[in-house]
């Protein structure tokens, strides 16, 4: 799934975002485990590996369902147009190719249009849209993207600084190595200024 979460507007300033698992099927991803376990050679009937199919299952389950959230806008009244920027959010994918997760933190900053945003919201459209199997490049566009299309700001930009558990932990186990990405938008794409902003504002903190 890399269309983005289903959104129903609701009322001016309050678009429900609906919970998003893609078509998990339990049960079956819990006989795909335990068949996994015996390809790899170990005995998912063993008393120790009684519950292992079940709970793997879960995990990526919860790994592959966005969180439903309202996100919530408020009327610009005050004029304000300078740049928002939330830093630090933590995000957590899955990486598409190994399927082993990729951690690390994102800035997503926006130029208010006619409306401001919850602040929570930044962060829960980035967890929503990584509750995917996801390449990290396509995750950074993805939520630049969401945001233009649904609070039509003046700018808006999207920083992800993330460790990769396929390239830290196995094959060449480059591990503290981070992969730096970002996509940006209206304003923050093309003034010069705006861009400098908000790349500087971020470099602290992704
Ligand atoms: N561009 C991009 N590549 C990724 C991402 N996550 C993992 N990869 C890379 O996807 C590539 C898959 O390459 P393959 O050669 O098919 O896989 P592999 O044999 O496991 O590669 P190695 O990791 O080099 O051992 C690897 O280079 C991964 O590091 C991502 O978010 N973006
Ligand atoms: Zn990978």
């Amino acid at each position: 799934m890399t269309g983005g979460p289903a959104a129903r507007e609701e009322h001016a300033g309050h678009l429900r975002v609906v919970r998003d698992d893609a078509g998990v099927d339990l049960p079956a991803a819990e006989r795909a485990v335990a068949a996994l376990l015996r390809a790899l050679g170990r005995d998912p009937a063993a008393p120790h590996l009684a519950d292992t199919p079940r709970r793997v299952a879960e995990a990526y389950a919860e790994f592959l369902t966005g969180r439903p959230f309202a996100l919530t806008t408020f009327p610009n009244d005050g004029g304000y147009d300078e740049m928002v920027v939330a830093t630090g959010i933590p995000v957590t994918s899955l990486c598409e190719h190994h399927l082993l997760p990729f951690t690390g933190v994102a800035a997503i900053g926006y130029v208010p249009g006619e409306r401001i945003l919850g602040l929570s919201k930044l962060a829960r459209v980035l967890d929503h849209l990584a509750r995917d199997l996801q390449v990290q490049e396509r995750l950074t566009r993805q939520v630049a993207d969401w945001l233009r299309d649904h609070l039509a700001p003046r700018g808006v930009g999207v920083v992800i600084a993330a460790e990769h558990q396929c390239v830290s932990l196995r094959g060449i186990r480059a591990a503290g190595s981070r992969t730096v990405t970002s996509a940006l938008h209206g304003l923050l794409r093309e003034d010069p200024r705006s861009r400098q902003e908000f790349l500087a504002l971020t470099g602290t903190a992704a």
